[in-house]
């Protein structure tokens, strides 16, 4: 586990623009440290110009800053340690109105207001990119907390598994290592920016909102938008992965009641909110605090979904929003004075790692294999040494013998037992360390088993483990892997194979008992697991909505709609191949005619050279006579260049045939590419109600709608949109896919809408509450 050196969180201040900024109230210095002074006895009325004082040390102070220089200051390094594996935390806090929503989302019609969690979103899939080395799996979901009660602001995209709370209730649950998870809350794979970009407007329009006096768009309920990550890295043989939670939470405004004069709803709502500011203050209070062991986060849900997040092993920011005006001093101070007691909890961030029990099953079954090599080599080697050991001892024997026999009969004077000796030794020692490697290649081999039989059966139980009830990420739910599980003494091998268990001794492993020893194959459990690491947790929510992985949905494509035009793909491929083969053929047999070409000729001219230096045979007539040899050579060479130019003919045709045949494949896949590339937009990115269209049966078939067209919007609100588009191109080409998923999701808000209103009176539900959709409808 790396970690990030130990720090406080960290605090910034934010100010809510305006013309009437109490210079005289509020001071800025330093850019770090803010003085308030509060007139006495304000509040009573009464006249008095003493002024009390007081003075904060911050992190930051962003006072008239765009929301780029938000993101960079607040944001950025946050984000950048959740892609490292670190959880993160960035949370606004504020009085009603001071700013919250404005600097965690932005205005959510527009590109350059844009606030923390899209910008967050553009950089997590900047990163992905970037990092080719790695694998990145980026899930998300976005929690409210309204009157105390858990919603899920993603439940309403249809067939979400995972989604709905379940007969339970949505509920906080602790996790066995320590964090927290919301049962019933939904995950959602999402694979690009656009994607998430979707799902977070989504959320946004699901929102409860209210009006009073200080905001008329005002939260009535706190926001939790999380970023699960999960990287693995592309070496097969990394077992490692990292996991990480990046929180960004929108806080309901801190309200005086006497300000807003709620009633009704609005007033229970404004006391469900104070109250769990309240307890928020009180659990910071104690993490603040070093010598308090028990830290009252179970107080409210709002304290219990946080545990996790606020300072611990947690990269955590806060941004205290405030009005600047004279009029609010007093809840700025109150917002400074949390903001400063937040600035004291302690964090230790550290990297989540976990070991995939799946690859390190496989990447202890090669280093079984190798030892099981290394084990035969060594056993050769005895083999071959015994042998020769035997041999050498038969003819020392002999040696002995002879010299013995020459000893006696006196033609010999000595004979030379230690040099003997010593060559005995030799082979002994040799021997020695063999039996003596061999018996390590033993033990670790040992060792190595009972760590696949472990490893294999976390990776079982990790298969088979149901989604964790927040649904958190990459819940494939790692352990740390201890090498000394086994110790290299352990004698017995158990070999686990579905239906039977083997026990094996390792001393059973003699060279004569090898053989009928040899543990049984781990290929059976492992073939059961040798699949993607991603699918390894099969109750994983995936979202419906979200496009399947093109390679998953090629597969399906080749089985039923591209079948036909992958059967031609693989029949021109057999005939390609085939193709090939002969003109491998061809151009060895051409080869090797041309060889021998060559060795006639040299064989003709060297009889030539011969012949001329004996001087040449003359006929009667006085013409040069060939002898039997030289004709023979002469006509085989003759035959064999005419097989020659016949071959070469050939191989030319079949080289043509080849390229035609390549030609022919070329094209096959690139059909098939094309069909399948429509075929999934058509299938997965179309928007449902377009998929309608084209499923009803109409003139319009898969295939003839551009993915663009069927995306875009009513016509004047196309050109209004495209305008727009090209007007942002100029200045940054990130605001298309901004505004694509903005109209995306306004689109389908509006289908539901209308279809809604259609339909039935449906009894009142929960969305009956929401007092309005945001303003985003007409900005584009
Ligand atoms: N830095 C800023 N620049 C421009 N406009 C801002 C800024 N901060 C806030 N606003 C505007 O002030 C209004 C209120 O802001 P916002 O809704 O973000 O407040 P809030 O703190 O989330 O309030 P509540 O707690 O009631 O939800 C919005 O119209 C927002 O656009």
């Amino acid at each position: 586990m790396s970690t990030q050196a130990g720090s406080e969180v960290k605090v910034f201040l934010r100010t809510r623009p305006t013309a009437n900024f109490a210079e005289n109230l509020i001071e800025y210095v330093d850019g770090q440290t803010v003085n308030v002074h509060q007139k006495k006895d304000s509040r009573k009325g009464v006249v008095n110009n003493q002024l009390n004082s007081w003075s904060f040390r911050l992190d930051g102070v962003l006072h008239d800053v765009s929301q780029e220089e938000v993101y960079a200051r607040v944001g950025r390094g946050v984000v950048l340690g959740a892609v490292e594996g670190y959880n993160g935390t960035v949370m606004c806090f504020g009085q009603t109105g001071a700013g919250k929503t404005y600097t965690i989302t932005g205005a959510s019609g527009s590109y350059q207001e844009r606030g923390i969690i899209p910008r967050a979103i553009q950089e997590v899939f900047h990163e992905v990119d970037q990092r080719s080395t790695h694998t990145f799996r980026v899930q998300l979901s976005y929690l409210e907390i309204y009157n105390e009660s858990l919603v899920d602001l993603l439940a309403s995209l249809r067939g979400c598994p995972g989604a709905g709370p379940g007969p339970g209730g949505m509920a906080v649950v602790e996790e066995a290592c320590g964090g927290v998870s919301i049962r019933g809350l939904s995950l959602h794979l999402v694979h690009s920016e656009e994607e998430a970009l979707n799902l977070l407007f989504e959320g946004e329009m699901n929102r409860i909102i209210g009006t009073h006096a200080l905001n008329k768009n005002s939260s009535r309920s706190h926001c939790i938008f999380t970023v699960h990550i999960e990287s693995h890295s592309r070496t097969l043989s990394e077992a490692k992965y990292v996991t990480s939670k990046l929180n960004l939470v929108d806080l309901a405004g801190s309200e005086r009641l006497g300000k807003i004069e709620p009633e009704g709803q609005m007033l229970k709502e404004a006391m469900y909110i104070n109250k769990s500011l309240s307890f928020l203050e009180q659990a910071i209070l104690a993490l603040a605090d070093r010598r308090r062991d028990h830290i009252p986060f179970r107080q409210s849900k709002l304290t219990h979904a946080l545990k996790d997040s606020l300072g611990g092993n947690c990269n955590t920011v806060l941004v205290a929003n405030i009005y600047g005006e004279a009029a609010h001093v007093e809840e700025t101070l109150s917002t400074l004075r949390f903001a400063s007691r937040m600035k004291r909890v302690q964090t230790d961030p550290i990297i989540n790692q976990h070991t995939d029990p799946v690859l390190q099953v496989r990447k202890l079954q090669k280093e079984i294999q190798l030892l099981k090599q290394e084990l035969s080599l060594h056993d050769t080697m005895a083999n071959r040494m015994e042998t020769s050991y035997e041999t050498l001892s038969e003819a020392q024997v002999a040696e002995v013998q002879s010299q013995v026999q020459r000893f006696l009969e006196g033609s010999l004077d000595e004979i030379n037992i230690e040099s003997i000796r010593q060559i005995q030794e030799v082979f002994r020692q040799f021997k020695q360390a063999l039996e003596l490697q061999e018996q390590k290649v033993k033990a670790q081999l040992c060792q190595n088993y009972t760590l696949v039989e472990k490893d294999q059966s976390t990776a079982d139980s990790s298969a088979a483990k149901p989604q964790s009830p927040s649904g958190t990420v990459g819940k494939v739910e790692g352990r740390r892997f201890g090498v000394g599980v086994a110790a290299p003494s352990e004698r017995h091998i158990r070999s686990q194979s579905p239906g039977r268990t083997k026990t094996l001794r390792t001393k059973d492993l003699t060279r004569q008992g090898r053989k009928d020893a040899e543990v049984e194959p781990l290929n059976p459990i492992l073939r059961e697991n040798e699949h993607d690491p991603n699918s390894l947790d099969p109750q994983k929510p995936q979202r419906i909505d979200s496009p399947p992985p093109k390679a998953d949905a090629f597969e399906d494509f080749k089985a039923e709609q591209g079948s036909e035009i992958n059967r031609i793909l693989k029949e021109n491929k057999v005939v390609l191949l085939e193709c090939r083969a002969r003109l491998r053929e061809l151009t060895e047999g051409v080869n090797t005619t041309k060889r021998e070409i060559d060795s006639t000729s040299t064989t003709l001219r060297q009889w030539k050279d011969r012949q001329q230096s004996q001087g040449q045979f003359i006929s009667a007539d006085g013409v040069p006579v060939l002898d039997e040899a030289e004709l023979s050579l002469v006509l085989r060479l003759r035959d064999l260049k005419t097989h020659y130019r016949q071959q070469y003919e050939e191989l030319h045709c079949i080289k043509a045939e080849v390229n035609y045949c390549q030609h022919l494949v070329d094209q096959c896949r690139t059909r098939l590419l094309t069909e399948f590339e429509s075929w999934y937009n058509e299938s997965f990115l179309l928007p449902e109600e377009v998929q309608a269209l084209l499923r009803s049966g109409g003139t319009i078939r898969p295939g003839l709608v551009p993915v663009d067209k069927a995306l875009s919007l009513e016509e004047d609100e196309q050109e209004h949109f495209e305008r727009r588009r090209y007007e942002l191109l100029a200045d940054s080409p990130s605001a298309t896919i901004f505004y694509s998923a903005h109209n995306r999701t306004v689109k389908r808000r509006n289908y539901n809408k209308a279809l809604s209103q259609s339909s039935v009176q449906k009894t009142t539900n929960r969305s009956s509450q929401r007092t309005k959709l945001p303003a985003i409808l007409s900005v584009i």
